[in-house]
Parts: structure tokens; C-alpha cells; sequence
């Protein structure tokens, strides 16, 4: 039987959302695993001024093809950047490419899609549900398609506790769905999204769960795999330790937390951290798209892909990294807690005054205030972020495990999705260094200076602090009497006991 290099050589490959972050990661062990690969058919569209050439040769400059690059300077050659709008009637796609891909696509990834937690619903139905309907007729018309893999997440159906590898009837059919919210405007559909999304906590997951139904719809039709990963992080091996690119999930988390800016979060100590590595994702897409080929299951096979039943890790167990941020705003020093009351108090008291402080010092010095807006916009991103570090879930991953079973050993090597020798604090820890040299394009050689800096924040907080106490005992202390007699006592009840310790401390000598 063909290892998995070996199915893909030759093999015309399109994949969705290769500009995205499991996207690139996607394309990059595709042309380095699979170097025989014939074409990569990248669906791409304009953004933020720039053409589509320019922004797939930026990709590729990236430092995450690297290792690609030293392999093949010239693997450039075998993308081949496709003009598509998904969100437009029939993706976008010149009639041209249309023919081309119909004529030549034997696998397709179908990575893209609206993570965003606060997008309104109309447009998170319209990418997350429509285009992959779209996509999948577009499949149908393929002539040599060997296998459809959609990228689903393993919170789709989080208004569950336990979520086995099976699609779930979907909370409304979404053609019905979509024909009734066509005439409404934005506003209506605004109110009545809560209503809607029901025990779900966003647009994300609600429409996520309706893309899944979708795509198990044409099973009959097409050969179909799903995967859904929990919370995708960092790279833990491949292609090099702690490559992260955004500021999604954890890596916002822990940008915020090395910056000293959050200070303290809502999430349950002993709840699991489902995090799965983006490379273990992607080695795990990739051999879904190799068995659905290879051995056609006769249904959609759906692959949770997540660690906390294999390989648990807790919120509480993680501690953040040791190379410090550059220019942070307070010493770091992120505390987490379950109890609303708790958290709300060192909001206040570490978020809200700090930043009022700061916001009170840029004011006076003729500066713009800005600390306030920054915290606000932090609590918003924490809230919706809350709901996933609160609670636990159990997920069932037998087609993962049977998957691994499949493997060749030396696939099992080059694809590896073992999670069971991941050694999370090492994990965590360059999860860290590649948020800092990555994400914020942080030297590692300042970070001498970093540490000076945090330095220079202590002794401004020591400085501060006893300040503080001047005042307090200037106007508590020295204005009431009482309070000075209160004063009085505790500094003679504090010399008395010094005076027995030293006088015991003498005595035993
Ligand atoms: C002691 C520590 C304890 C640790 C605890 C860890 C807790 C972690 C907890 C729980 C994680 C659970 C996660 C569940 C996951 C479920 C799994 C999935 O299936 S999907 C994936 C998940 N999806 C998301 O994570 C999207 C969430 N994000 C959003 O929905 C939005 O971003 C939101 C609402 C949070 C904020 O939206 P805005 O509009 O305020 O901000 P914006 O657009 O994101 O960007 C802010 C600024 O940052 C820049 N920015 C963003 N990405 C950048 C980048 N890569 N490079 C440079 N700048 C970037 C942007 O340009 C913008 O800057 P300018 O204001 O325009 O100047
Ligand atoms: N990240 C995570 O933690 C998890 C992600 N997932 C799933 O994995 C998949 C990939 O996620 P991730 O890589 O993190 O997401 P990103 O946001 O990084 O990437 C999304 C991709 O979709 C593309 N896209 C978005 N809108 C359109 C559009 N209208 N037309 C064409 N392309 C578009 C983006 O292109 P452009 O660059 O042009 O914006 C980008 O390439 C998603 O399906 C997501 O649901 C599942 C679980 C967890």
C-alpha cells in the first residue's frame, strides 16, 4: 500500500484558507513531506490592498518555508494561486479556473472560514456554511477527486459534554436558515442571533456545526473526511518548535500575560487546556486526506483531534514562560481564577487602576491617554474567550487512534499526531518563545534589556508602594486619634515581640 508521500506524489491538491494559519502550515508540509507532490491550487483572494500575487509571494517569503526552501529554492513553482472571493456566488472563481480545477483536482482541503467569535451571523453563515456548500458542489464536479477533508473544530458541537466522532443533528437545517435570514437586515438579524445560536456561545461554533451537517449531506456524493481540533497552538516540532503567527486563543493570552497588561483571567485550575499543536493538525489532515483516498470508508469518517483524553493538561499547570517581552507594561504575573467575584475585584484593582494611573500620568505629561481603551478592548477579547477556559469536555478520538493504527512506522515518524509524547511545560515554553520571536518579531538578544526594563518596573513599583503607605499614614494616621492609637499599639505590640525573640534568641545560646 502507498505511504503517504507516496499517494500524494503526482497528485493535484487545492486547498481554502492557505493564507490562514493552519493553511500555510498545511502547504508548507505538503511541499516538504511530500515533495512529489504535482500542484498546489491555492484559493486566494485581494486583501487589504494588496493584489493576490503579491500577498501568496509574501507567504512564501515567510520564515515558516524555510526548511522548504533550503530544500527546493524553486517550490514556488508548484503554487498555483487560484482569484476567489468565497463569500461571492460561486466562490469567485473565473469559469477558466473553474475547468482547470475540475479537470485536475484529486484532494481538497477546505481550511477557510471566519474564526472570529463576535462575527455577526450573516456573514459567519455566509463563509462558514454557504461557500462550503459552494465548495462542495464545486467538488462534484471534480472528475478525479480521491478526497474532500473539511476542517471542522471540536467545539462545533460545545454545547455537549461529551462529543463522540459523529455528526450531530444540527440545531436548524441550514438552507431553512439561510433562505429566512436572506430578506432580514442586519439589525433584526442582530436581535435575534442569542435566540438563534441558543446554548451555543458564538456565531463561530453555531455556524461551524451547520458546515459540518453540510458537508455530511454529500457523503453519498463525495469522498469525505472531517477533522476537528480543539484549541490549535503553537508548532511543537515541525517545522520548528513554537511557530505561531497570530494572536488567536492562548497566544493573545499570553502576549497580554508577558506584557504585564492581564493580570487576571476566568478559567477553571482544573479544567482541561485542550491545545493541540498546529503541526499535529496538520499531520493528522493530511493522512485523513491519504486514508479517505486510499481505503474510501463508505461514510464521512469525523476525527476529533484533541488531547485531554490521550495526553491532559490543565489550565492551572500552566506557567508562563521565562525569556521576558520587550517593553512591558508591568512586571508579568497572571493569576487565574473560577470564583466571578474574585476576578472581577483584580480586574479592578490590577487592570482598572493601573491603567487609570498610567492613563493620569500621559495626561499630565500632554500625552494622549490610552491604557483605558487598550484594557477595555482586553476584556472584551477575554470574555468570549472565557467560556472555552471555564469548562471541561471529553471527546472521543477512537479514529484517531485507529488512524495511527493504519500508519506505516514510517509515516508515523513524518506524520506524527502521537500526542502522548508531548511534555506540555517544554510545549508551553516555546509556545512562549515563538509568540515573542514570531508574533511580535521580538529579538532574543534583547533580552538582557527586557529583564532591565522588568527591573526598573520593580523598583517603580517599590518606589510607589511606599509611597503609598506615606500617604495613607499621613492622612489615616496622623488626623485621627484613634487611628494613632491604633498605630501606637501595633508598633509596641511588634518591638515587644522583637524584644522576647531576641531575648529568647540570647537565652539559648
Ligand atoms: C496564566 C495564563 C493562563 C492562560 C489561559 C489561556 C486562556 C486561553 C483561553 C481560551 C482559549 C480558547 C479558545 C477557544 C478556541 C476554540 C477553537 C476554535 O475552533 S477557533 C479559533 C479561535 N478563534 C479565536 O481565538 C478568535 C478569537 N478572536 C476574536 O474573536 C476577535 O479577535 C476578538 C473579538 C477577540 C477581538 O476583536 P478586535 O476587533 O477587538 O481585535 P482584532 O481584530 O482581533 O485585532 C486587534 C489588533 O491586533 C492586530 N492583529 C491581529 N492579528 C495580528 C497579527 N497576526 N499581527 C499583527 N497584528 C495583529 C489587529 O490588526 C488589531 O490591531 P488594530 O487595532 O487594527 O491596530
Ligand atoms: N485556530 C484555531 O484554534 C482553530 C481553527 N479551526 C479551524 O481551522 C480552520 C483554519 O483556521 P485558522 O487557520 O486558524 O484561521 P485563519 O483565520 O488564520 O485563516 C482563515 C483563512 O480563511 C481565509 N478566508 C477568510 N475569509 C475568506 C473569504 N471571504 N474568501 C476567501 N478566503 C477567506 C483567510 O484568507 P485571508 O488571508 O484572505 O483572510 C485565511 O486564509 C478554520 O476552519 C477553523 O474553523 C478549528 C479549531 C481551532
Amino acid at each position: 500500500m502507498a505511504s503517504i508521500a507516496e499517494y500524494y506524489a503526482g497528485k493535484s491538491v487545492m486547498i481554502t484558507g492557505a493564507t490562514g494559519f493552519m493553511g500555510k502550515v498545511l502547504v508548507e508540509k505538503l511541499l516538504r513531506s511530500c515533495p512529489e507532490v504535482k500542484a498546489l491550487y491555492i484559493l486566494v483572494r485581494p486583501k487589504a490592498g494588496q493584489s493576490m500575487q503579491q500577498r501568496v509571494s509574501d507567504m512564501m517569503k515567510c520564515k515558516l518555508f524555510d526548511r522548504v526552501r533550503e530544500d527546493d529554492p524553486d517550490f514556488h513553482q508548484k503554487i498555483i494561486p487560484i482569484s476567489s472571493e468565497l463569500t461571492q456566488p460561486s466562490l469567485a472563481i473565473s469559469p477558466e479556473d473553474v475547468q482547470r480545477l475540475t479537470a485536475c483536482i484529486n484532494v481538497v482541503f477546505h481550511c477557510a472560514a471566519t474564526i472570529r467569535f463576535d462575527e455577526p451571523l450573516k456573514h459567519a453563515l455566509q463563509l462558514n456554511v454557504m461557500a462550503t456548500q459552494q465548495l462542495l458542489s464545486l467538488a462534484q464536479q471534480m472528475h478525479h477527486l480521491e478526497a474532500f477533508i473539511h476542517i471542522s473544530t471540536a467545539y462545533a458541537n460545545c454545547n455537549r459534554k461529551h462529543i463522540d466522532e459523529v455528526i450531530y443533528p444540527p440545531p436548524v437545517e441550514p438552507r431553512k436558515l439561510i433562505e429566512s435570514l436572506e430578506w432580514m437586515d442586519e439589525s433584526i438579524v442582530l436581535d435575534i442571533t442569542p435566540r438563534l445560536i441558543g446554548d451555543r456561545p458564538n456565531t463561530y461554533t453555531y455556524t461551524k456545526a451547520l458546515a459540518e451537517y453540510s458537508v455530511q449531506q454529500e457523503q453519498d456524493r463525495l469522498p469525505i473526511g472531517i477533522i476537528r481540533p480543539s484549541i490549535v497552538g503553537a508548532s511543537w516540532q515541525e517545522p520548528f518548535p513554537g511557530w505561531i503567527d497570530n494572536f488567536n486563543g492562548p497566544s493573545g493570552v499570553f502576549i497580554a500575560a508577558g506584557k504585564g497588561i492581564l493580570r487576571t483571567m476566568r478559567a477553571n485550575n482544573d479544567a482541561v487546556a485542550d491545545l493541540i499543536p498546529v503541526d499535529v493538525v496538520i499531520n493528522l489532515t493530511l493522512a485523513a486526506g491519504w486514508y479517505t483516498a486510499v481505503h474510501r470508508p463508505k461514510t464521512a469518517l469525523v476525527y476529533n483531534c484533541t488531547t485531554g483524553g490521550i495526553n491532559p493538561f490543565h489550565w492551572g499547570e500552566i506557567v508562563l514562560g521565562t525569556n521576558p517581552l520587550e517593553q512591558a507594561f508591568r512586571r508579568p504575573n497572571a493569576n487565574i481564577t473560577s470564583n466571578y467575584l474574585i476576578n472581577q475585584y483584580w480586574i479592578l484593582v490590577s487592570h482598572k487602576f493601573p491603567a487609570f494611573i498610567y492613563d493620569l500620568f500621559l495626561r499630565l505629561s500632554g500625552q494622549k491617554p490610552q491604557m483605558m481603551r487598550i484594557f477595555n478592548r482586553l476584556h472584551k477579547a477575554i470574555s468570549l474567550l472565557e467560556y472555552f477556559s471555564s469548562q471541561d469536555w471529553e471527546w472521543s478520538s477512537e479514529n484517531m487512534s485507529m488512524l495511527m493504527g493504519q500508519l506505516a512506522p514510517d509515516d508515523r515518524k513524518t506524520f506524527n499526531f502521537d500526542v502522548r509524547q508531548l511534555n506540555w511545560p517544554e510545549y508551553i515554553d516555546n509556545y512562549c518563545i515563538g509568540t515573542k520571536k514570531y508574533v511580535l518579531n521580538e529579538d532574543m538578544s534583547d533580552i538582557p534589556a527586557a529583564r532591565q526594563h522588568l527591573r526598573k518596573l520593580r523598583n517603580i513599583r517599590y518606589t510607589f508602594n511606599t509611597l503609598l503607605v506615606v500617604f495613607i499614614w499621613r492622612v489615616f494616621i496622623a488626623r485621627s486619634q484613634m487611628a494613632r492609637n491604633i498605630w501606637y499599639f501595633v508598633v509596641s505590640l511588634c518591638f515587644k515581640f522583637l524584644s522576647y525573640f531576641r531575648a529568647s534568641s540570647t537565652l539559648t545560646k
